[in-house]
This record gives structure tokens, sequence and C-alpha cells, in this order.
């Protein structure tokens, strides 16, 4: 194993350079490359998860890079935005949400093809396994998504402060796709490097691509050191060569042929681990290959791919005896099997685990060579180091290595004291860092009841991470059940169900119900359908696709798997009632092209369906009509009366009644629904269930309750347009509830308010940059 000392980079070239130095001599061997920046404790990709990685002794930040619809390369893991950014809550690009194939691949969402540089920046970044990495979520929002150019500036700010040389590391995604749309990125990211001064094959800088075709291309733009990347499968092809049908695969290029072949244009190869050590059946690791010695042979570095410290991640042998995925395991066990292969660098999400292992062995070296014992006893003792380190809690790690700091200081020559000493403060920085990233992992969970394995059932949330699907979820979980939810977020948000992130009873599914999904469950609630007005008029046809096909799919999975389903209809159903108040048995009356016929017939469709699939598939099916609900966790833009008017009273803005206010309402709090959801789905009855508060007012009236309970609102109450086929009287008959579920609601309208009020409140007083989102909604709306 070579391990080499830090040391400052040479000012001048080097005479005696004879075209076959060895780069990247002025950096610690094996190479650290910090994968997305230090992506195991901040969101990844943001400038802080690359400064703290720089901060941990990294050698090189690594960016995924990709392009704007205006050229710009930014930093993103994809070109999809929905995964790593709040886009989902920024209603001005809804429209943008679409699917596409990307490598091959369908992917939905929104992508940085369709933005320009200036839309998004206006987005921030958030944690992208949220479930795995609760802590990062705490950061959500706080970093924007950075250019390439800010991550240039950012790392030599950073050289400067840390008095040491950083590289950068760049890979270009979705190579071809970009090409194809006229968008490649290959020309733009060499210029831009060359700009700023990288420009020699010894400028610390790594160009990565897992296509073929453009590292060849890039071989005549550059004198950059270019890295070839291996996908996970090995019988999988580059893209580009699946495009241009020349039938190679990785596995081909990992031949001692295909590699001899890799080193006419590349510097370096990146595989995945397990083109080193592949793992045995149970998750052991195997044998190691003969790869990095194939590499070697052919002139190649090797840089593998991805080493975390999770338990998720880690082989079976190194995990902790902890059952969470979240939880950290060995992972120097796992640096120590791939370090003893010769590798030459490895990418990781938790570059402290690897800069510790790193120094340890480099101590273990200096102490070896002052007693002037061999390198084969060295190698030997390498396992016992590990043992030492795994068997410290986190932070005794750094006193273990400061007596042996000592030890080794006292010994050594003047050199080694200085470079021991600017360890030693890294490592103090280090410690504080690991400390207040600590202290943002939450450390406790709402309390959840504990049920016997048959009692507890799994169910399935569809809309889970909305205002009615988290509350929900809130009370399933306190009951002890598991819990998936399964969420678009088109109108739900991560925020709601974040307190639930790494509960070893939840799961969180990003999907579109729109497509197939396939899990075990034994209850269904199907709530996932935009519900506000605003929202469903806004993209029609994917409403009406979310209640039919989605619909479907969530009755077909039922009946698959055996599941109850309870479907989430609405008073919308009986559209502008000609009876007062509406019982179940009303047939409605709905203008079926009118601008809420998607959602209406969407609802009614859904309400056929459920049926169709009881007669004839015999699915056991509750359909709940919901009316008019509110409470905490309405989205402020939501645009619904509730939240329109309340926010507008809280900033004594002018109170909008659409028409003349004299159209009535009667609105239920969110928890009385929550527990008629639960009623319903529990008795054996099978029609269709009005849920709603029958306690009604008109909307002006409701106008003035809610500015007098707001202390000191000076707003306006006044009238503007009305609203196409805004239904004229709404109030639920609540009979069949109350006879079959035994269900009223309990909350009055001035209790649920003031709870509703304290949340908006609250909401307003979050950072700056969601109050103004706020506002000029609110505006638009007005
Ligand atoms: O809250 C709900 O649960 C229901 O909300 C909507 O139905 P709608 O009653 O039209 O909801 P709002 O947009 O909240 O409107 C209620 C009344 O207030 C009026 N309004 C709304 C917003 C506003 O700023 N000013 C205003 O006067 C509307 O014109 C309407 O007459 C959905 O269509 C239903 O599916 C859903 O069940």
């Amino acid at each position: 194993i070579a391990i080499g000392i830090i040391r400052s980079r040479p000012d001048t070239p080097d005479p005696s350079d004879n075209g076959e130095k060895e780069y990247d001599s002025e950096l610690c061997h094996p190479l650290l490359i910090a994968h997305r920046g230090a992506s195991g404790y901040v969101p990844e990709h943001t400038l802080g998860a690359y400064a703290l990685a720089a901060s941990m002794g990294s050698d090189y930040l690594e960016p995924d890079v990709v392009m704007t619809k205006d050229g710009h390369i930014i930093a993103r893991h994809d070109n999809e935005l929905g995964l790593t950014t709040n886009v989902e809550d920024h209603p001005e690009f809804a429209s943008r949400y679409r699917t596409q194939m990307v490598d091959g691949r369908q992917v939905s969402g929104w992508f940085t093809e369709d933005f320009t540089l200036a839309e998004i920046k206006t987005l921030r970044a958030i944690e992208r396994i949220p479930n795995i990495r609760p802590g990062n979520t705490r950061m959500d929002g706080a970093f924007d998504v950075p250019t390439m150019q800010e991550i240039i500036d950012l790392t030599k700010g950073l050289e400067i402060s840390l008095k040491r040389p950083i590289g950068i590391y760049p890979e270009i995604k979705h190579a071809t796709h970009f090409q194809r749309l006229g968008l490649a990125m290959e020309r733009p990211l060499v210029d831009l490097l060359h700009r700023n001064g990288y420009t020699r094959p010894e400028s610390l800088i790594y160009i990565q691509s897992f296509e073929v075709s453009n590292l060849k291309e890039l071989k005549s733009m550059t004198d950059l050191r270019l890295i070839q990347l291996f996908a996970g499968n090995s019988a999988l092809p580059p893209f580009d060569q699946a495009v241009q049908e020349t039938g190679l695969t990785y596995a081909q290029m990992a031949t001692p042929e295909g590699l001899r072949e890799i080193a006419t244009y590349a510097y370096a190869v990146g595989p995945d681990k397990g083109y080193i050590i592949p793992r045995n059946a149970n998750q052991t690791l195997g044998t190691p290959t003969s790869f990095v010695q194939d590499a070697h042979a052919a002139g190649l570095k090797v840089h593998p791919y991805t080493f975390r410290s999770e338990n998720v991640y880690l082989p079976a042998e190194f995990r902790s005896a902890d059952p969470s995925q979240a939880a950290l395991g060995d992972a120097a066990g796992e640096y120590r099997a791939f370090l003893a292969t010769g590798i030459d660098g490895l990418f990781t999400d938790h570059p402290d685990d690897f800069a510790n292992v790193r120094v340890l062995l480099l101590f273990l070296i200096f102490s070896k060579e002052n007693s002037g014992v061999n390198q084969r006893s060295l190698d030997d003792d390498i396992p016992k180091i590990n043992v030492q380190f795994n068997d410290l809690p986190k932070a005794d790690k750094f006193t273990k290595l400061n007596i042996m700091e000592e030890k080794i200081v006292d010994s050594n020559n003047e050199d080694t004291k200085r470079e021991l000493k600017e360890a030693r403060s890294r490592i103090d920085q280090l410690e504080k860092k690991i400390a207040i990233l600590e202290g943002r992992v939450p450390q406790k969970y709402p309390d959840v009841k504990f049920l016997g394995y048959k009692e507890r059932k799994r169910i399935l949330v569809t809309g889970g991470a909305g205002f009615v699907g988290s509350h929900l979820v809130d009370v399933l979980m306190t009951q002890g059940h598991e819990v998936i939810v399964v969420d678009n977020f088109f109108t739900g948000r991560k925020r709601n169900v974040e307190h639930w992130f790494g509960h070893r009873n939840f799961e969180m599914i990003h999907h579109d119900i729109v497509n197939p999904l396939y899990v075990e469950a034994d209850e269904i609630y199907h709530l996932a359908s935009p519900a506000s007005p605003p929202h469903y008029m806004q993209n029609p046809v994917k409403t009406i696709k979310t209640n039919t096909l989605g619909t479907i799919n969530m009755l077909g999975l039922a009946r698959r798997v055996g599941a109850k389903i309870l479907i989430a209809s609405t008073s919308e159903v009986y559209g502008d009632p000609m009876v007062h108040p509406q019982p179940e048995s009303y047939w409605g009356h709905v203008n079926p092209i009118g601008p809420r016929a998607c959602y209406d017939e969407g609802k009614r469709v859904a309400e056929t369906l459920a049926y169709s699939y009881a007669k004839q598939e015999k699915v056991s099916v509750r359909v709940a009509r919901i009316f008019n609900t509110y409470g905490p966790r309405m989205h402020v833009s939501d645009g619904r009366v509730v939240s329109n008017f309340i926010m507008q009273a809280l900033q004594n803005l002018t109170i909008t009644v659409y028409g003349n206010g004299q159209q009535t309402r009667s609105f239920c709090y969110v928890s009385d629904l929550v527990d008629g959801l639960l009623a319903l789905m529990a008795s054996s009855y099978t029609l269709p269930v009005n849920l709603g508060n029958p306690v009604e007012n008109t909307i002006q009236e409701f106008a003035m309750i809610i500015k007098n309970q707001v202390p000191g609102c000076r707003s306006m109450v006044a009238k503007s347009a009305p609203v196409e086929d805004d239904p004229q009287r709404r109030r639920p008959d609540i009979t069949v509830a109350k006879q079959h579920l035994h269900w009223e609601p309990k909350v009055s309208l001035q209790d649920g308010l003031q709870r509703t009020i304290d949340y908006f409140k609250e909401e307003l007083s979050r950072t700056t940059f969601y109050n103004n989102q706020t506002y000029m909604d609110m505006k638009s709306h007005n």
C-alpha cells in the first residue's frame, strides 16, 4: 500500500520531468475523492457539501455536471431536479413536470434542460435519501444549486484557507442525451476549465464519463486527465455504445484487452467496487479479482466508487449490530479490504472516515519505520489497527490518535512534527464539525405503540405526504402500524412527514401512481390527487389521469395483494347541488365539460371503478366523500379559501371573496376527518359515506369569522369576480356516518381555526425565502 504525505504544490514545473512523472504527487495517497461532496453529512452537490469535504481532508471534490436550457454547467447528480431540489414546492414550475427517456430509462420529473440558470437559482437543494440520512434534511433549503464556476471559485478559495492543493473531479452526466438536445457539455466544460487555468495533465482535474465516445473526443480537446467509469451492471453497454450498436459492454472493457484500449484515451478507470471485490450472495465480500492488476498493467490508475459508511451500503460483515439501515457500520473494515487490493484512490460519501483510516495507516508507517519493522509485518498490523479504530466510539478515535501522535512526535524530526501538528489541527476542526452535525440528527420520534405482528398491519397511503394524508399517517404510525407513503410531491411535501424519516415502521416512496406500483399491503388509503381547485385546474389532464389511471392501479394492487382499499372521493361529486343538504343517495349535478370537470368527473369515475372492482373482482372497497377540510399543513399557497383568508388576514391584505359571497360551505377540521376515515376503513359498510362537518356558513360570513379571529387584523373584505361553476350551497347530510360509523365531528370551527391560524403564523415566521414566495403567490391569487 502506497501512502503519501501531504506536501505543498511545487511553484514551477520540475525541469527533470520526462513526461512520465506520477501526477498528484502533492496529494496524500491513496486519493480521497469526496463523492458529491461530503454527501453523507450535507445535501449532495452543494457548496456546503464540498466545503465540508475539503475541510475533512479530501484531495478531490466530485461534482456531477449537467446543462441548463441556456447552456450553463451546474452540479446535479441527474438532469431530473425533483429528487434533489424543492422544485415541487414551486407552483410556477408545475407545468414543466413531464416524462421522457433518459439514457434508455423512462424518467418523470422536472429536467434541467427545461430551465434557465436564473430559474434554477430560485430552487433550493434538498437531501436525496432522507430515510438513510435524516440529519441532512435539517439542511434542506440551506443551499442553492451551484454552477461549475462557483465550485471552481470555492475550491480555489479553500486551497488558500486550508493551505493545501485541492482538485476537482467533474463527471459529465447523460452525455449523449445532452448532445442530442444540442447542449453537448464536453466543449463548454473544457473551455471553462482551461479559462480557470486548468490546462495541463498535472492540473488537479479528472474528467469522468460512463460513456466512451465523449472521452475519446475529449482526448483531442484537452491535455487534462480523463477517467473511464464502469457501470455496476457489467452486462450493460455504455449508453453511447448502445445507441451506436457497437455491442461493446462494460464486461468487455474490464478485460486486460479492454483496459489496454481504454489506456489509449484515459488516465484512470472508475469501476463500481464490485469489479474489484465482488460480493457473495449473502452480501459479504468475496474474493478480489485481477481488475486492479490488469488496469495497472495497462498503465491505468484505479479509483473505485462508492464507499459509504451506513449499514445499508456496507458488506454484511462490516455492518453494525444496530439493525437500522442508516446506522454507521465498520467503514474502516471495508476500506482495509480494498486498500489491500492496491487501488490508487476511491470515491466516498464520508470523507472523514477514509481520512481517519488513512491517517492511522500513516502513523503506523511512521512508527514502524522508526522501530525498523519491515513492510510485511506492517501489512499484518493493518487489521489490528482497524480493530482498534472500530472498537472505539467515534469521538474517542481522535483521543486515540492524539496519544499515538504524541508518542511519535517525541521520536521524530522537525518536518514530521510540523506535519503531525497540521494533521492534529485538521482533526480538531473535524471533531467540532462532527459534533455540530451529530447535533442535527433527530434524536426522538413521536411515541409509537408496540403492536404484535398479528395486529400490526402494513398500510399504504397514497398522497401520504399531503395535507390530509400526512395527518392520517401520524395516527397510523402512533397506533404502531407499518406505513408506506407514496407521493409524487406534486402538492405533497416531504416536510409533512419528515418527523418519521428513518423510523423502522416508516417507508417513503417517491412515485407517481399513474404508473403501476408493486408493494405488499394489508390496507390502502388512496388519497393521491390534487384537491385545491387552482391546483387541479392547472393540469386537468394530469388530474384526470391520477383519478382514473391512478385509481385503476391502486384497485389492481388491492386485488393482487388482497388488501382492503379506501378511496378518497369528494363532495364535488354532487357538483352544484339541487338537493340540500346532500345525502349520499343524491346523484349530483355536475357540468361534464366545465373547468372543475377534471376533478369532479375524475372522482365520479374513481367511485365507479371502485364498485366495478368490488363487483367483478371482489375487492373490498370503502368510499369516503370528503367535504371541505382545513387545518395545519395546508400549503400557504394552497389556494383554497381557508388558507387564502388566513394568510390574507395575517398580513393585513385584502380578504378576497369570490362572487357575492352568499355561496355556502361547511368546514371540517382535519383530525375529525382522519377519525372518520379510520372508522370507515374499520367498518363493514361498503357504500359511499359523507365525511364533513354540517355547520354551514356563507363565504362572506366566513371571511368575517377569520378576520375577527386574527388579533389586530386590519384587512378589508372585498368581493371580486365569481368563479365559474362554483357550487352555491354545500353541507353534508351525515346520517349514514353517524349510524354506521358512530362518527361525527368534535372540533368546533373556532378551535379548529385557532390551531390553523397558529400554524400559518408559524409558517409566515419561517425564512425570508419562504415568506417572499408566499407573498408573491398570495398576490397572484388576488
Ligand atoms: O376544501 C375542500 O376539501 C374542497 O375544496 C375544493 O372545493 P371548494 O369548496 O370550491 O374549495 P375552495 O377553493 O376552498 O372554495 C370555497 C369557496 O370559497 C370561495 N373562495 C375561495 C378562495 C378565495 O380566496 N375566496 C373565495 O371566496 C370559492 O369561490 C368557494 O365558493 C375541492 O374542489 C374539493 O374537492 C375539496 O374537497
